[in-house]
C-alpha cells in the first residue's frame, strides 16, 4: 500500500466540511486551469446545445421554468478531453484522500457544465432526490470571467443554522476559480437571479 501523506490543504477543506458542512476555497485550481476550463466550456457551448436543466430524478425529470433556468451539458469522464482530464484528476485525488481519511465511501461522481443566462436562477432546494440519496457532497466550481462582480448576481445562498438553531443565510459570490463543497443531504441552497451569463461545473460525489 502506498504510504499515506497528509495534505494540509485538503485537511483545511475537511475541517470546514466537518465543522460547518460546507467549505469555500479559491485555490483548488490555478488561474491558468480556470482559464482553460472556461475556454473549453465556451467552445463546447458553441459546438453543442446545452440542455435545459430539469428538476427531479433522471427517471422523472421535469422542466419547471419557475424553479431553475440553467442549461447544462453532462460531462463524460471516459471520453474527456485533456482539460477535463485535469479537472477529473484533481477531483479524483481529493475523493481518494477523503475516502482514506473520512471513510465517506465515495464511489462515483456525476458532473455537468452549467450556464445560467441573464434573468435565470435556481430556487431554494436540496440536491438529494427521494429516489437518489447517494449524493453526499455537492461540488461547484465557478468559471466566470476574471472581471466578475457581485452585482452580476448569481450568488449561491446557503441556508444554514446558527448555534441557536435559527436559520441564517450565507451568500457566496460566483467568483472565477471559487470551489464550493457542501453536504448534499443537509444544506438547502439557491442560485440568486443572474444578470450576466454565469458559468460553472457542478458535480456530486456519490456513495454506491
Ligand atoms: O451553481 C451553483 O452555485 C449551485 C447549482 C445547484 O444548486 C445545482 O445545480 O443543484
Ligand atoms: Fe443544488
Amino acid at each position: 500500500m502506498a504510504e499515506f501523506a497528509v495534505n494540509a490543504f485538503y485537511e483545511l477543506i475537511i475541517d470546514d466540511l466537518i465543522n460547518r458542512k460546507y467549505c469555500v476555497t479559491d485555490t483548488f485550481f490555478t488561474v491558468e486551469e480556470i482559464d482553460l476550463l472556461r475556454t473549453n466550456l465556451l467552445i463546447k457551448q458553441s459546438l453543442t446545445t446545452f440542455k435545459k436543466a430539469a428538476v427531479g430524478p433522471l427517471s422523472n425529470e421535469q422542466i419547471i421554468e419557475e424553479v431553475r433556468g440553467d442549461f447544462i451539458l453532462w460531462m463524460d469522464e471516459s471520453s474527456s478531453d485533456q482539460i477535463e482530464k485535469m479537472y477529473f484528476n484533481k477531483i479524483n485525488n481529493f475523493i481518494h484522500y477523503i475516502n482514506r481519511t473520512c471513510y465517506l465511501g465515495i464511489q462515483e461522481g456525476e458532473f455537468h457544465y452549467a450556464c445560467y443566462p441573464e434573468g435565470t436562477f435556481y430556487k431554494r432546494h436540496l440536491d438529494v432526490f427521494h429516489t437518489d440519496v447517494r449524493r453526499t457532497l455537492s461540488v461547484v466550481l465557478y468559471l466566470n470571467t476574471p472581471d466578475w462582480q457581485p452585482d452580476n448576481g448569481g450568488a449561491l445562498a446557503l441556508y444554514l443554522k446558527d448555534a441557536a438553531g435559527r436559520e441564517k443565510e450565507e451568500l457566496i459570490h460566483a467568483q472565477p476559480g471559487r470551489l464550493v463543497i457542501f453536504d448534499s443531504k443537509e444544506i438547502e441552497h439557491e442560485v440568486q437571479m443572474v444578470y450576466k451569463p454565469r458559468y460553472s461545473i457542478t458535480g456530486w460525489l456519490k456513495t454506491r
